[in-house]
C-alpha cells in the first residue's frame, strides 16, 4: 500500500492539461470487442483501472499496440473465448467496475459472456439489475451462480426490443447499447443514461457503422446492423478531473489555468462551482481560476441554505460531490451536500472533521458543511483514502492544511488520476509518494 506525504499551505500556479476521461475510456475500450477490425484510440489516460482493462483485453487475445504517448490500436480478430472460463479472467475482471461493460460486446459478437462481481469503489450498493434486464429484453438468458458469484449471459440470436430502464444506469446503458447494435431489428431504450461518456460511445459506434439516434437524450433508438468496422476515437477531457482542479484551486488559493477543457461538454459543473463562490473565467476553451482568498457560497433566492445534490445527467455528477464538500470547508457560508445515489460515499467526512472542518453528517446521504472562511486552517493529519473521489478530496484538504499530512491507500487515487503527484508538483505542490 502506497502513501502520499503532503506538505500543506502551498499555493499553486500555472497550467494543467486534463487527462482523457476515465469513465469514457472504460466504455470505449470495451467497444473494441465489437469488431474484428482495427480501432485506434487517443487520449487514453495512464491510470490503474484503464491499464487493468487494457491488460484484460490483451489476455483475451485482443492485439494491443501502443502507437503514441496516449494512443493505442486494438484489434479483436482472434478473441480467446476459452479464456473467459478461467479463474485468471474472473479474478482480473472483478478488480474493476469498468470490466462489466465487456458483457454487452461479448454477447453481441459471440453470443455469450460471463463475469464475476465487478469491483470499483465500495460506496454503497452497486446493483447490476438494469444491465441484465436489458440483455434479457434483447432475448438473452441470464443465470447467476450465487455460490461462485458469476454472472452468465447467453443469447445467440438477439432481437431488438423496446425497454424502459428502471434506472438510468451509466454502465448499464453502455452495456445494453453495445449488445443491441448488432441485434436483429430496432431497439428503443427509454430512461437511458446520457452522460458525455455515453454520447461519445454512441458517436464512436455510429462511426463504426451502427445506427443510433437520440444521442444525448434519454431515448435512444438503435437499428441493428450486421457488422461493425474499425474506427478512430479520441477521449474527452476528464470532467471529474476538471472539477477536482477547480475545487483544488479554490481551496489552495492557487491561480491555475485548466487547458482545453471542452467547456461546452461540462454541463452544469462550472455553474455548480460558481455557486460555491468560486470565480473562474472562460478563455476560449481554457478555464482560468484566479487566486481567491475568500469565496462565498450562494444561498437560494429566498435566502435559504444552498443544497448541492447529485442527479443523473444533465444533473450534477455524484463523482464531484466529495470535491464540492471539501471545497465548502474553507468557503464563507453553509451548504447541504446531498449524495442521493450512493449511501456510503460521505463517510470520509470524519477525516475532514479530524482536520478541523465543521461538518455535520446528518445521515449517510447528507452532510451540512459550515465554511470557515479561512479563519482557522485545516490541520495536517494521517488518513486513509476510502474511495477515488474521497481520496482526491483528502488530497485537496491536505494541500490546503497547516502542516504535513499522510494519505494512505493512494491506489484508490491512482485508479483515476494520472501522475497526479508529478503534475501538481510541477505547479508548486509538495507531494511525495512513499511506497
Ligand atoms: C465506471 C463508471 O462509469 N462508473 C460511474 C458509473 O457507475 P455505474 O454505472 O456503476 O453507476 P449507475 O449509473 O449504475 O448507478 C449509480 C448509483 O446510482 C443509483 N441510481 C442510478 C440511476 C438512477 O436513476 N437512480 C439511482 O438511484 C444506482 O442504484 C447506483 O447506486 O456511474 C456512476 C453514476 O454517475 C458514477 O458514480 C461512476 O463513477
Ligand atoms: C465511482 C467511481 O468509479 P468506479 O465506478 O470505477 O468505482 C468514480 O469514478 O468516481
Amino acid at each position: 500500500m502506497s502513501s502520499f506525504r503532503v506538505k500543506g499551505g502551498l499555493k499553486l500556479k500555472g497550467e494543467i492539461i486534463p487527462q482523457g476521461a476515465k469513465n469514457e475510456a472504460l466504455q470505449i475500450l470495451c467497444a473494441v470487442l465489437l469488431t474484428s477490425e482495427k480501432v485506434t484510440i487517443h487520449k487514453i489516460p495512464n491510470i490503474r483501472d484503464v491499464n487493468k482493462l487494457i491488460e484484460l483485453l490483451s489476455d483475451m487475445g485482443v492485439k494491443v499496440e501502443k502507437v503514441g504517448p496516449e494512443s493505442y490500436t486494438f484489434q479483436a480478430d482472434n478473441v480467446d473465448l476459452k479464456y473467459l472460463d478461467t479463474d485468471d479472467f474472473l479474478k482480473k475482471a472483478s478488480s474493476l467496475r469498468g470490466s462489466v461493460m465487456i458483457l454487452g460486446p461479448l454477447l453481441a459478437r459471440f453470443g455469450h459472456g460471463r463475469l464475476s462481481k465487478p469491483g470499483g469503489d465500495k460506496i454503497g450498493r452497486r446493483r447490476m439489475d438494469t444491465h441484465f434486464y436489458g440483455f434479457q429484453k434483447l432475448g438473452a438468458e441470464f443465470h447467476y451462480d450465487s455460490k461462485k458469484e458469476i454472472y452468465h449471459i447467453d443469447g445467440k440470436k438477439l432481437r431488438g426490443a423496446y425497454m424502459l430502464l428502471d434506472e438510468a444506469s451509466v454502465t448499464g446503458t453502455a452495456n445494453i447499447v453495445m449488445a443491441a447494435v448488432m441485434a436483429d431489428g430496432k431497439t428503443t431504450i427509454y430512461n437511458a443514461a446520457c452522460e458525455p461518456y455515453l454520447q461519445q460511445l454512441c458517436d464512436m459506434l455510429n462511426r463504426m457503422g451502427a445506427k443510433i439516434t437520440g444521442i444525448g437524450s434519454n431515448l435512444l433508438t438503435i437499428e441493428g446492423v450486421k457488422k461493425l468496422k474499425g474506427t478512430e476515437h479520441s477521449m474527452l477531457p476528464d470532467m471529474i478531473e476538471i472539477g477536482s482542479f477547480i475545487g483544488m484551486a479554490a481551496m489552495t488559493q492557487s491561480e491555475i489555468t485548466i487547458k482545453d477543457a471542452q467547456i461546452n461538454r461540462l454541463g452544469i459543473i462550472p455553474d455548480t462551482f460558481k455557486r460555491m463562490g468560486i470565480k473562474m473565467e472562460f478563455r476560449g476553451d481554457d478555464i482560468y481560476i484566479p487566486s481567491q482568498k475568500h469565496y462565498e457560497i450562494e444561498t437560494f433566492i429566498d435566502g435559504s441554505i444552498l443544497t448541492v445534490a447529485d442527479a443523473i445527467w444533465p444533473g450534477f455528477t455524484p463523482d464531484l460531490l466529495s470535491i464540492v464538500l471539501v471545497t465548502a470547508t474553507q468557503a464563507k457560508g453553509t451548504v447541504l451536500v446531498h449524495q442521493k445515489m450512493f449511501e456510503s460515499r460521505l463517510f470520509f467526512v470524519d477525516k475532514l472533521i479530524d482536520m478541523g472542518a465543521q461538518i455535520i453528517l446528518c445521515d449517510p446521504h447528507r452532510a451540512t458543511v459550515i465554511g470557515l472562511d479561512r479563519k482557522y486552517p485545516l490541520k495536517g493529519i494521517r488518513m486513509t483514502s476510502p474511495d477515488i473521489r474521497a481520496g482526491v478530496s483528502l488530497l485537496i484538504a491536505a494541500m490546503s492544511a497547516e502542516g504535513t499530512s499522510i494519505i494512505d491507500n493512494i491506489e484508490q487515487i491512482d485508479r483515476g488520476y494520472q501522475y497526479i503527484d508529478q503534475r501538481l508538483n510541477a505547479l508548486g505542490a509538495d507531494i511525495v509518494r512513499i511506497d
